[in-house]
């Protein structure tokens, strides 16, 4: 197996009406690393990370999750990247559309010709590393909004994936289910990529950081070292919230 969840060289591409997004983005992302996307609006962090499990190509340069290219032409091997590489979109109504959170959480793995008490380990494994196994039987539409951002981690768990991809994971969070998650986030052994604007919860999850500007990778490095970097963040529009220093908080584990 190959020590590189993700390995991207070269990727540029540009949407239907012109628009040139991305410019050349090369990154690495060891197994087991949790690394965020950092990035002021517009800097193509969004078209990056669909580039990620084939929904958007067609430009230049390459994309290999664990090894295996990523090739939206070869229907069979982008469902395999599918099955790897797990988006967490940033509205859970997205991702949750079936009766019960149960059935959503096993529809990916019954997509895959899982069956019976295999299906329902999985399904019961990823609610409880959620800890979610007690509205399993519930309507999604029904959880708050915390609870449906879990659900919808555990539908992406649920296929096991090689890359486990969040956007804006904090977002519309209250303080408590915030950390809650950031807690669970932790305690996953998969490898994250965190697209958030909230800086410090970047600091608090992933010891790595990347900083996309202007469709590009423009800086690289351990989290705290970026954040405590005044320069840096302005070159970007990136600011601390009020108050907040990088120093006051210890190393993300
Ligand atoms: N469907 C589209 N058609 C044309 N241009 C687009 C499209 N989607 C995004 N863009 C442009 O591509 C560039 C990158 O946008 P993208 O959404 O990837 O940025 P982002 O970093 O995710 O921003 P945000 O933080 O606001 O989510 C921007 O200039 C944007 O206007």
């Amino acid at each position: 197996m190959d020590e590189l969840s993700l390995e991207v060289r070269g990727l540029a591409f540009a949407y239907p009406d012109g628009t040139q997004a991305l410019f050349g983005v090369d990154a690495s992302i060891a197994r087991g690393e949790r690394v965020a996307l950092l990035g002021p609006n517009g800097a193509g962090k969004t078209t990056f990370v669909l580039h990620l499990n084939g929904i958007l190509a067609g430009g230049s340069g390459s994309v290999k999750v664990a090894g295996l290219p990523v090739d939206p032409k070869d229907k069979k091997s982008l469902r395999e990247i599918r099955r790897r590489v797990g988006v967490v979109f940033q509205d859970p109504d997205d991702q949750l559309f079936m009766p019960t959170v149960r059935e959503d959480v096993a529809f990916g793995p019954a997509n895959l010709g899982m069956r019976g008490p295999e299906l329902e380990a999985r399904v019961t494994a990823a609610l409880e590393r959620v800890g979610m196994g007690h509205v399993a039987d519930r309507a999604p539409q029904h959880l708050s909004f915390g609870q449906r951002r879990r659900v919808a981690v555990a539908t992406v768990l649920a296929m096991e994936p090689e890359i486990l991809v969040l956007d804006e994971p904090s977002s519309n969070l209250d303080p408590a289910s915030r950390r809650e998650l950031a807690e669970i986030l932790l305690d996953l052994d998969v490898t994250i990529l965190m697209v958030t604007h909230d800086l410090p919860y970047a600091a608090q999850l992933c010891p790595r950081s990347m900083i996309m500007s202007g469709g590009v990778i423009a800086a690289d490095g351990k989290t705290r070292d970026l954040l405590a970097d005044p320069a840096l963040l302005a070159e970007h529009r990136l600011e601390l919230p009020y108050g907040f220093h990088p120093d006051s908080l210890p190393e993300a584990p």
